[in-house]
């Protein structure tokens, strides 16, 4: 790999696109990061002779390996499994377990890679990993997804440990999941240790670890209203997916004075002008953890409309929260948010603005606030849980509500430290910021360690 590799863009991302073919999710987040970072590095020559840029876009390690497992009718099921160790080098290897059709190495790669950059605005020492699996989990009964975890775990425990990689939740494993991966954990190696976070508060779980992500979001968003001197209260927001992070971003949107008008999942979103509020998110969660989809909502609360096939981005909001996943929000949603007159999208989601989107969304001058930064109070709470489990104690709610908001504010004002000065009151680059802010934590421990 050529030294001009660390000082010529398009000869960079050329061979980023060389090197990992098929790999498009893989490549979208490279740049973006290194599009970002290539000013910052230009004449620091530390940067360049030790090729940290290029050290950060190829993976320590990628795990793979077969997953069989029974189905209830006793036939044999095979999928694939992956761990994608991205950079530990300052801390495990950190970074949640997806189970989706939609999994391959490039998803678990362009995780991985901004789950790196994430741990590191957090300021907790968690290294970047991420991983999963392309078994779908849904319409599987109870007993399928314990087998599934149960074979799934069965593999993967050889390759993690509470100081080597610690796996959490993520799209498809959900508490329910959590059990089961961490029971076979337990099974197999005879040692109760923090291996996995979001954990249940019986066995080792941190409160509000479930809440942590979407919360973490509005808390986010709420700092960026602060920089103009606004507030949520009275502002209307459209928010996508009905999982763990849109559910809990959705209830705090609301607590906090604001309307949520959407909810969605992959079929089609409901539109709810009189408001989805504290009863009705109760309800969506019980309704979709049960397997339920969200084209009956209106037949609970009739004051919403379904709308199938559609996402939520044509509703007039003053706020988008995708929640869902990635590439989700293309340059037509961002060019009707902006023609609606959106003052921020906050993303809970991973990458949820295609390239063309995040361009268009960045070059607006409205607030908008890139994942890594926006979402990262769930493994800045999944980094708590490892401390307390360490420490083999628990902390209070009220405790832990107070840190989550703290680290979120920290990360905030570390995204606004790193961008470029804003131009005439203009809008502060967030998504430089947080990579840039990211960049230098990793590359400062990378360069200690010399050439490795
Ligand atoms: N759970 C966590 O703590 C964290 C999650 N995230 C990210 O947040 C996003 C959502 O994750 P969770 O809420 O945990 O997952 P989840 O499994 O609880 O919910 C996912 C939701 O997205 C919907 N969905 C999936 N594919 C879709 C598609 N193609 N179009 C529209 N809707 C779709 C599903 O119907 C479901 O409502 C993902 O991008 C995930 O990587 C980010 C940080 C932490
Ligand atoms: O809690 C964790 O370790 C991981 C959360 C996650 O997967 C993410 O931030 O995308």
């Amino acid at each position: 790999m050529a030294h001009s590799d660390c000082t010529d863009l398009s000869a960079f991302m050329e061979g980023v696109r060389t090197r990992n073919p098929h790999q498009d999710e893989f490549v979208q987040a490279v740049c973006e990061v290194a599009s970002d970072v290539f000013d910052y590095i230009q004449g620091k020559d530390e940067y360049t002779d030790h090729q940290v840029l290029l050290r950060m876009s190829e993976p320590d390690r990628i795990i793979s390996f077969r997953v069989s497992w029974e189905d209830d009718n006793g036939d044999i099921q095979i999928e694939r499994g992956w761990r994608v160790q991205n950079n530990n080098a300052i801390g495990p290897y950190k970074g949640g377990l997806r189970f989706h059709p939609s999994v391959n190495e490039s998803v678990l790669k362009f995780l991985a890679f901004e789950q790196t950059f994430k741990n590191a605005l957090t300021g907790l020492p968690m290294g970047g990993g991420k991983g999963g699996s392309n078994f779908n989990p849904k319409g599987r009964s109870d007993r399928e997804i314990m087998r599934f975890c149960q074979s799934f775990m069965t593999e993967l425990y050889r390759h993690i440990g509470p100081n080597v990689d610690v796996p959490a939740g993520d799209i498809g494993v959900g508490s329910r999941e959590i059990g089961y991966l961490f029971g076979q954990y337990k099974r197999i190696t005879n040692e109760f240790e923090g291996v996995v976070t979001g954990k249940g508060l019986a066995y080792g779980g941190s409160m509000i670890r479930p809440e942590a992500t979407g919360w973490g979001a509005v808390y986010f968003l709420r700092e960026m209203l602060r920089e103009r001197d606004d507030d949520i209260d009275g502002k209307t927001a459209v928010i996508s997916g009905a999982g763990n992070v849109a559910t809990h971003a959705a209830e705090k949107f609301a607590e906090l004075g604001g309307k949520v008008l959407t909810l969605s999942d992959s079929d089609g979103f409901v539109h709810d002008p009189d408001g989805i509020d504290a009863e009705k998110i109760a309800w969506v969660r019980q309704h979709t953890e049960n397997g339920g989809r969200m084209r009956a909502y209106p037949d609970e609360f009739s004051s919403a409309s379904y709308h199938d096939g559609e996402a939520p981005w044509n509703v007039d909001c003053d706020i988008a929260m995708p929640c869902a996943t990635q590439n989700e929000l293309d340059d037509d949603a961002a060019k009707a948010l902006l023609d609606n007159d959106v003052i921020a999208v906050c993303e809970g989601a991973n990458m949820p603005a295609t390239q063309d989107a995040a361009k268009r969304l960045r070059e607006s001058g409205i607030m908008y606030a890139p994942g890594k930064a926006a979402n990262a109070g769930g493994v800045a709470v999944s980094g708590l849980e490892m401390s307390q489990n360490a420490e083999r104690r628990s902390w209070e709610r009220e405790e832990l509500q107070d840190m989550l908001c703290s680290i979120m504010t920290d990360i905030h004002a570390r995204c606004v430290e790193n961008a470029p000065d804003a131009k005439d009151g203009g809008a502060i680059d967030y998504v430089k910021g947080a990579n840039v802010a990211g960049f230098r934590k990793v590359a400062e421990a990378m360069l200690a360690f010399g050439v490795v």
